[in-house]
């Protein structure tokens, strides 16, 4: 078969070889190609404490022989043996579990839907290291380089709360797990090939994912590979979620909480988270771990950490949280005697920040991992069990694990959180024969069905309706499937030919998940001290502007009633003097333009005159030289300076009329010398009146 174009016959779907499959483990969960292939003899590291730096992974090989085979990271864990081994061998003191809350509600989604909760679920200690603005890369998962100064939440203004994000895309990771075969399991039909990531078999081909394990890895190999990525990001400030799908006895529980001798990865969680707060608190970070414990059994959600609602009725009563004894929580047995069958339901509430809130969970902060752990195992032991035909001891509910990380890298700075969400999920099965099992198993498939239609329309990139709402599962893990958190998916499947759909199912709904890629933000919060002396700073700012309003506010409101009348009476006359300067002016204006006006009539009339004038006096002088006084030429001049005499007249007294006229005129301007004495000086309009009243009396003297 073609290894890149791939047919799932029963699928009828093409299976691609993902290409991305490589780089999404470069990127989001390190270089984890195999760097070698070990051989073991015997089972694995059975716990962390044996475990070893990546130098003696291979002489554990050695030692084990080679029974199975597992990939062993490039990278270096950071859970090295030797800081595991002293974490859980080291003899922590009794732990002071409180209950930190006595929380109406917790928040499923978390940080990354933006505030903490109760001011206390921020940030890790990482995040020091990656404020800085970061880019998505493609389609592996990328984020930005840390930076050992701050990004950010430092470069930024060192006032106001401020709030960096840091993006990080990648595609969900999927491994498959196989449980080893019984021998009452029959025959074996899938072929597993750990080194391309595949299963397959005949009838329905090849399946590819980020991880493919052997039937005999261990615990800790498919913690590795599968989740510690995720646990890196979570200690950076992302929220994570890793849950376990499979059909029931097919290994979940195995590895999500373990067995003797296997330590399971909430477990191996929370030493590596504790190992790397503890390195980070010895350099001076305040960190906190705190944890909710939830279960949805027949669609109905319950608190395991106090699954008879206790804080909640005390608070009911008094409004005073009463902590819970911290020996009640450091043996769980105890505990169990107290639970009653009727355990108090929980709610889910919308939430605008945090997407949804569970309303009443409780939540522990724990100072160690062994407190942690031991917070957690009693909620193990709450979790509702049943007989099935697959698993003497299933799960008949599905079990969430939420672990809330805090950091901050020194008082003062910029402070991350995040949410690991760790999901045990009850297993689909068959019809059982029993009625009780019948309607759980109902219940469980039901909501796995609405898990598998949210995760196929995820997958489809579709933008239709996603129906988180149509099971408690898809509403709790909505936030994270919506893109609020890195996940991770841990399959687990049978081989053996008896449960040959449900494994092809399972493998289907894995090919699926894998299709969906996500956008993560990571939110920091900056509460320092200079934000705080910031906020002071305006407070006084704002105080003191409030207080010269005031006192403007008074003044004025005074001024108004002592003066009043004078205010109004000024303001009138300066607004008649106004009104009446600018009359003046326009006057002054109009008769500038008459004089001048009048003077080029004037110049014009005169000149035609003395012209006339001229001619009658040379006809006059020369009919006088040529002609007798009897002759006609004589009689003709005399009657034209005749007329000449009269028109002179006419225009003498039309000159006179209108000069009379402007004589009037200027009486009138005379006015002005009133307003003057009220004025500094003469304006330009009566200066020019002046010095029309001037041109006036030059004409009169034409
Ligand atoms: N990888 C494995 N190696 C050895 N034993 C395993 C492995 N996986 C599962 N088992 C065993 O198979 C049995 C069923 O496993 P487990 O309870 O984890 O199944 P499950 O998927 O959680 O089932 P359910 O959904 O019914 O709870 C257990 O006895 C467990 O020890």
């Amino acid at each position: 078969m073609d290894g890149g174009d791939l047919y799932n016959k029963e699928a009828q779907t093409p299976v691609r070889r993902n290409k991305h499959a490589s780089r999404i483990s470069s990127g989001i969960y390190h270089p984890v190609r195999p760097a070698s292939v070990l051989s073991m003899s015997s089972p694995p590291p059975s716990n962390l404490s044996r475990l070893r730096p990546r130098s003696s992974m291979a002489d554990i090989g050695k030692r084990y022989g080679s029974i199975s085979r597992f990939t062993v990271p490039r990278t270096p864990s950071r859970l090295s043996s030797r800081s595991v081994a002293k974490s859980s061998l080291r003899g922590h003191p009794q732990s002071t579990i409180r209950s930190v809350s006595g929380s109406t509600a917790s928040l499923i989604a978390s940080p990354s839907f933006k505030t903490p909760r109760f001011g206390r679920r921020l940030s890790s200690s990482l995040s020091n290291s990656s404020s800085c603005e970061s880019s998505s890369q493609g389609d592996s998962g990328t984020t930005s380089t840390d930076s050992p100064s701050g990004g950010a939440g430092s470069s930024g203004s060192s006032f106001g709360t401020k709030r960096s994000t840091n993006i990080y895309t990648g595609h969900i990771s999927v491994s498959v797990r196989p449980r080893p075969l019984n021998e009452k399991d029959g025959p074996n039909s899938w072929i597993i090939n750990p080194e391309a990531s595949c299963v397959y078999n005949k009838e329905v081909g090849e399946f590819f994912y980020d991880h493919v394990f052997e039937p005999t890895v261990s615990n800790t190999a498919v913690y590795l590979q599968t989740v510690q990525p995720i646990v890196k990001k979570c200690l950076q400030g992302f929220n994570g979620t890793v849950f376990a799908y499979g059909m029931t006895g097919s290994g979940k529980t195995y590895s999500m909480q373990g067995v003797r001798g296997q330590t399971g990865v909430i477990s191996l969680c929370v030493h590596e988270i504790f190992e790397y707060f503890h390195s980070t608190t010895r350099r001076g970070a305040l960190n906190k771990v705190s944890c909710s414990y939830l279960e949805i059994y027949n669609e109905k959600l319950y608190d395991l950490l106090d699954p008879e609602g206790t804080f909640q009725l005390e608070r009911q009563s008094t409004s005073v949280l009463r902590r819970r004894p911290a020996t009640s929580m450091a043996n769980p047995s105890s505990r169990k005697r107290h639970i009653s069958s009727s355990k108090s339901e929980l709610r889910i509430c919308d939430d605008p920040t945090f997407g949804i809130k569970v309303v009443g969970l409780t939540e522990f902060e724990a100072p160690d991992a062994d407190s942690l752990l031991r917070i957690i195992r009693s909620g193990d032991s709450m979790r509702r069990t049943g007989g099935t035909n697959y698993n003497a001891r299933s799960s008949r509910s599905h079990a969430i694990v939420l672990i809330h990380l805090s950091t901050q890298n020194a008082p003062g700075m910029p402070k991350t959180a995040s949410t690991l969400c760790l999901c045990d999920l009850a297993g689909s099965e068959k019809v059982s024969s029993k009625l009780e099992r019948r309607t759980e198993g109902s219940y469980i498939n039901k909501s796995l069905l609405a898990l598998g239609t949210v995760i196929s329309k995820l997958s489809k990139g579709s933008s239709s309706h996603i129906p988180y709402r149509d099971s408690k599962l898809t509403r709790i893990l909505q936030p994270s499937l919506s893109g609020s958190s890195l996940i991770s998916i841990l399959c687990t499947i049978h081989l053996s030919s008896q449960t040959f759909t449900e494994t092809v199912n399972t493998l289907r709904f894995a090919s699926r998940a894998k299709n969906i890629a996500y956008r993560v933000h990571r939110t920091e919060h900056s509460e320092n001290k200079y934000d705080e002396k910031y906020v002071e700073t305006l407070i006084k700012e704002n105080e003191k502007l409030t207080k010269e309003i005031h006192t403007l506010k008074e003044k004025k409101s005074t001024k108004g009633h002592i003066w009043p009348d004078a205010i109004s009476s000024t303001s009138i006359v300066s607004r008649k003097y106004d009104e009446r300067t600018a009359e003046l002016v326009a006057e002054n204006k109009m008769l500038s333009e008459q004089l001048e006006h009048q003077k080029r009539l004037n110049e014009e009339s005169q000149m035609e005159h003395v012209v006339d004038n001229n001619e009658s006096l040379q006809e006059l002088v020369r009919v006088q030289v040529h002609y007798d006084v009897t002759d006609e030429s004589y009689n003709k001049a005399i009657t034209n300076l005749d007329n000449f005499g009269k028109h002179c007249m006419t225009k003498m007294e039309e000159m006179k009329s209108y000069i009379m006229h402007l004589e009037q005129k200027l009486r009138d301007l005379e006015l002005k010398d009133a307003l003057k004495e009220i004025k500094t000086g003469p304006s330009a309009a009566e200066i020019t009146a002046l010095d029309n009243v001037e041109e006036i009396t030059e004409l009169k003297k034409c």
